[in-house]
């Protein structure tokens, strides 16, 4: 990917399988945000090819791009096939936003308007949800409940997820797979695969020498 004289990526290939969560990691401005828009349509490769199988694709912006003339609820029932008032409710009640379904935005925290937006990429049924720094922002205690609930949903939808983040521990909690980026023009340094969700802890010295080779590959 080049823009303009810009050369931002080179030589990167990589598949992700179906139900499989791909966290991304690398130093800003190497082209995470770039791939995934490459991967959801928004942006031509200069060169090389992107294949999805499967047509619904969600994306989480680092910023929430909700519609500010309408409320919680119909941010979120917007983008459903059909319009399952307990799945909605169930969506809203984990991010932890029940009691303002009728809420506008503008009325609304940007931790709240960011939770929002969560629900809503949930709600809609992709086979490949594409997460730009989700939970950038977020307090430490709901960063971790929304990584819960991440998990949660993926246990009952199984899709696939690219997940970008700086935070390494959040890719250890949740993905099956890392991948780091070097610097631009970005490349695949390091690919590290993890142990299955229900043995992690971050105290587990699996996922602790994990973490301790991601630094060293980002530093
Ligand atoms: N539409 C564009 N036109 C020109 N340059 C662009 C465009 N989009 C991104 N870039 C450049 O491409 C590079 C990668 O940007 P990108 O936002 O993909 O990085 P990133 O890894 O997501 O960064 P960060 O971690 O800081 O969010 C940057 O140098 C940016 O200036």
């Amino acid at each position: 990917m080049t823009f303009e004289n810009l050369q931002v990526m080179e030589n990167l290939s990589f598949q992700v399988e179906h139900n499989e969560i791909v966290a991304i990691i690398g130093p800003s401005g190497c082209g995470k945000t770039s791939l995934l828009n490459m991967v959801a349509g928004l942006q031509t490769p200069t060169t090389g090819t992107i294949e999805v199988s499967g047509e619904a694709t969600s994306f989480i912006f680092q910023d929430d791009r909700l519609l500010p003339w309408r409320t919680v609820w119909d941010n979120i029932a917007l983008v459903g096939q059909t319009d399952d008032k307990v799945a909605i409710q169930g969506l809203i009640d984990a991010v932890g936003l029940s009691g303002f379904e009728h809420y506008y935005p503008c009325q609304l925290s940007g931790g709240m308007q960011k939770r929002c937006g969560i629900a809503r990429a949930f709600y809609y049924n992709s086979q490949l949800l594409l997460m730009d720094e989700p939970f950038q922002g977020l307090d430490y205690c709901l960063r971790r409940e929304m990584l819960q609930m991440l998990l949660t949903v993926w246990e009952t939808h199984r899709q696939s997820i690219l997940f970008v983040t700086h935070e390494i521990d959040e890719a250890l909690l949740v993905a099956h797979r890392i991948l780091v980026l070097s610097k631009r023009p970005s490349t695949i340094l390091e690919t590290f695969t993890l142990p299955p969700h229900n043995q992690r802890t971050l105290a587990d010295p699996t996922l602790l020498a994990v973490r301790q080779k991601v630094i060293e590959a980002i530093t």
